[in-house]
């Protein structure tokens, strides 16, 4: 896959996310959810901004395929934080797609170290592409860093609570989007053949599972249980009840959250990994007949 293909497949995955109508606590084209400082046309404004980067991100991967995986890590958050930079400048210092970047960062990076090794980059390689490449994030992060203060929500949130948020995702191989969110989307296509219904359902699945550093920086563990506790009784009212009753219930979802200032900020990134999940799996697909 070119390069400029890998910016397509990030680009359009958070285009489709900020799309995505309605999204508890979150922006949308419909409101801001909990958030006071961005809306829909400063993530528009912020994607433009970040997208060259992604396949910078591949080219990196691909220039060092074959050098051990996790040394390449401190190079690669060399160009991510060039790319923070550029999203600040963009957004007049609103935190847009921190987590985003480096997310999509890491796999479309690995995306690139598997090609330039002649290796399929399908969902599954890509995974445990990044997982090697994040091997020794946590240490390196955290323990290694144990005297130093901790300066961002998720080095505080480890220190406190053990929690790894972005990083941990990562190691793990993105665990909750590949083997939760992702199954659940493609039931969810097959079912309702319908995109937005489905990614709607993928995101209250995420919500459901993921440990988002954010909810945990705004509204605490209360929040976060809260948030999980309130989406899985959304996804039993969509298996007793159907669609409908289901969207009614996340509008509602919606204000609750919107009223604890509870924004599930990691859990729209991963809405994102699994667009570029669908993505990368429709262009090999699509090789593959072409
Ligand atoms: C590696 C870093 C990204 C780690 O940053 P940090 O130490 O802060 O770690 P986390 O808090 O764990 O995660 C950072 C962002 O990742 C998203 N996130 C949170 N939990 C998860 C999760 N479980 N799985 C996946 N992703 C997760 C989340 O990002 C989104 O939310 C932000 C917007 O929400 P908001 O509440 O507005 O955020 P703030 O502005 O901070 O709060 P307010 O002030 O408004 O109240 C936005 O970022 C979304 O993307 C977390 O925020 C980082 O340290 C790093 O290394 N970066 C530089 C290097 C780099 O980019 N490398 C790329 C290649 S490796
Ligand atoms: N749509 C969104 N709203 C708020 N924070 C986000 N982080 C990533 N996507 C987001």
């Amino acid at each position: 896959m070119l390069n400029d293909r890998v910016c397509r497949c990030a680009r359009n995955a958070l285009l489709r996310e900020i799309d995505l109508t309605p999204k508890p606590g979150l922006v949308d084209r419909n409101n801001n959810g909990s958030h006071i400082d961005m809306d829909y046309n400063l993530f528009c404004i912020s994607i433009e901004t970040i997208t060259p980067f992604f396949g910078i991100f591949c080219q990196y991967g691909r220039e060092t395929a074959f050098s051990v995986a996790h040394t390449t890590l401190p190079g690669l958050r060399e160009i991510g934080i060039k790319c923070e930079r550029q999203m600040l400048a963009a957004t007049d210092r609103v935190n847009t797609h921190k987590g985003a970047i480096f997310s999509l960062a890491l796999l479309c990076c690995s995306v690139g170290r598997l090609e330039a090794r002649g290796e399929i980059a399908d969902i599954s390689n890509v995974c445990r592409e990044t997982s090697l490449i994040c091997r020794k994030i946590i240490e390196t992060d955290f323990h290694l860093a144990a005297e130093k203060t901790p300066q961002t929500s998720g080095e505080k949130i480890y220190r406190r609570y053990g929690l790894a948020g972005a990083r941990g995702e990562a190691v793990s191989g993105f665990e909750t989007v590949r083997l939760h969110a992702w199954p659940t989307y493609k039931t969810s296509m097959r079912m309702y053949n319908s995109r937005e219904k489905s990614e709607l359902i993928a995101l209250i699945c995420l919500i459901s599972r993921n440990n988002d550093s954010n909810i945990i920086a705004r509204a605490g563990l209360t929040g976060l249980d809260f948030a999980r506790g309130r989406a899985f009784r959304a996804l039993s009212i969509l298996e007793g009840k159907g669609y409908e009753d289901f969207l009614k219930d996340v509008w509602a979802m919606n204000d609750e959250f919107m009223a604890l200032n509870i924004s599930p900020g990691g859990s729209a990134d991963l809405l994102s990994v699994l667009g570029f999940f669908e993505n990368i799996d429709q262009d090999i697909s699509c090789e593959a007949v072409c």
